[in-house]
């Protein structure tokens, strides 16, 4: 046992997952959602049928609409909500987060009001310091790690005791926490690789292979970084779980919402039936806009996410996005 309480805001996919692999670390844990017959389905039937079909969650999970109740004596408050609604969740849960909690941020987007990283909206949101907020990336598709397949992922917090704490609280025999300080390099990793996905996704939606898929990938990788390091973010972050890790099971899975919904638009489905058959939470598509702002804001070129914000916001026909990026005046490569 850990002995540590953890509250787990959400109750989706990541949410749930998460919940369990603290339990099965020894935490003791307990859920928010704003359902009834999801808290119902975990508390008593050991399952969340709608978000995880088929697996068996810990018989020790249980699921409130309370979050009072939730929250009490909770060590930490995990968060696993759509970014875009962080803020507004999280602002009338503050008074009852315990004092001395650390806040854990799951979430991989950038609010789009503020272009704010979900470290500083769960800590402004719930009034916590900033040193007492940790996140968690890395390549951590919900449903294999629901099934305890064997994942590793990076723990970071500027305050290098807060992520220790955190990582010795998720860590099992399944799931390895690696801890960073890097927290803005971390987190940017995690949300921008959702808008490198949905361009993956697209490519292959239009039948596009292998070559494609690693050259938008590596790219990617390439724009990701820069972005980082324009924003103070440290470089051996982006080679690392939360980068390249990432990228390669986001880009690469089904099992990837982003992904999924990238192939959608590729198939010449809308925007909004593409959000309609893919369900869940796909970040990039409203990141996408957040993480090109703030690349602008700091002179940084993102060729790929200004391309997917075209195709996706902008009326870009998708058969013009791969013109549009190969048209580009030659370079050399690197940075
Ligand atoms: N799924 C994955 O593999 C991974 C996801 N993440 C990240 O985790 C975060 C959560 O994603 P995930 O769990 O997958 O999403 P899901 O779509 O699976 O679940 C979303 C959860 O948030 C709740 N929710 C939705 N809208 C609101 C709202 N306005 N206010 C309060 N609660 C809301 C949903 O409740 P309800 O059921 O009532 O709609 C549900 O519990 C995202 O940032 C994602 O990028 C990170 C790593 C892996
Ligand atoms: O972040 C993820 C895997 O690491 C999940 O990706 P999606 O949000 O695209 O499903």
């Amino acid at each position: 046992m850990t002995g540590l309480r953890a509250a787990v805001l959400g109750t989706g996919s990541w949410g749930t997952t998460f919940a369990a692999v603290l339990a099965d670390a020894g935490c003791d844990v307990a859920l928010w959602g704003r359902r009834d017959d999801v808290c119902h389905d975990i508390t008593v039937e050991h399952r969340n049928e709608e978000y995880l079909p088929g697996i068996e969650l810990p018989a020790g999970l249980r699921a409130s609409t309370d979050a009072e109740e939730v929250l009490d004596a909770a060590d930490l408050v995990v968060v696993a909500i759509p970014s875009q609604s962080a803020r507004a969740t999280l602002e009338p849960l503050a008074d009852h987060v315990p004092a001395g909690a650390i806040a854990v941020s799951l979430m991989k987007g950038v609010e789009l009001t503020s272009d704010r990283r979900m470290s500083q909206v769960v800590a402004e949101a719930l009034g916590v310091a900033y040193d007492r907020v940790a996140v968690v990336s890395g390549p951590n598709l919900a449903r294999e790690i629901a099934e305890r397949q064997p994942t590793a992922t990076v723990v970071a917090a500027v305050e290098e005791g807060t992520a220790q704490l955190v990582a010795g609280a998720c860590a099992t025999g399944y799931f390895r926490p690696y801890t960073n300080t890097d927290v803005v390099g971390v987190e940017l990793c995690g949300a921008a690789k959702n808008v490198i996905a949905l361009a993956v996704g697209i490519a292959q939606g239009r039948g596009l292979g292998y070559n494609t898929m690693a050259t938008v990938i590596t790219r990617g990788l390439v724009e990701i970084t820069r972005l980082g390091l324009a924003l103070g973010a440290d470089a051996e972050t982006f080679p690392g779980l939360a980068g390249m890790g990432d990228l390669m099971a986001t880009c690469a899975s089904p099992l990837s919402r982003n992904h999924t919904l990238g192939s959608h638009l590729g198939q010449g489905l809308t925007l909004e039936q593409a959000i309609a058959v893919t369900g869940g939470t796909a970040e990039g598509v409203k990141s996408s806009r957040s993480i090109l702002e703030l690349a602008t804001s700091v002179g940084v070129e993102m060729p790929i996410a200004e391309a997917v914000v075209a195709v996706l916001h902008e009326g870009l026909p998708v058969d013009e996005l791969a013109p549009r990026l190969l048209g580009r005046p030659h370079r050399a490569e690197g940075l």
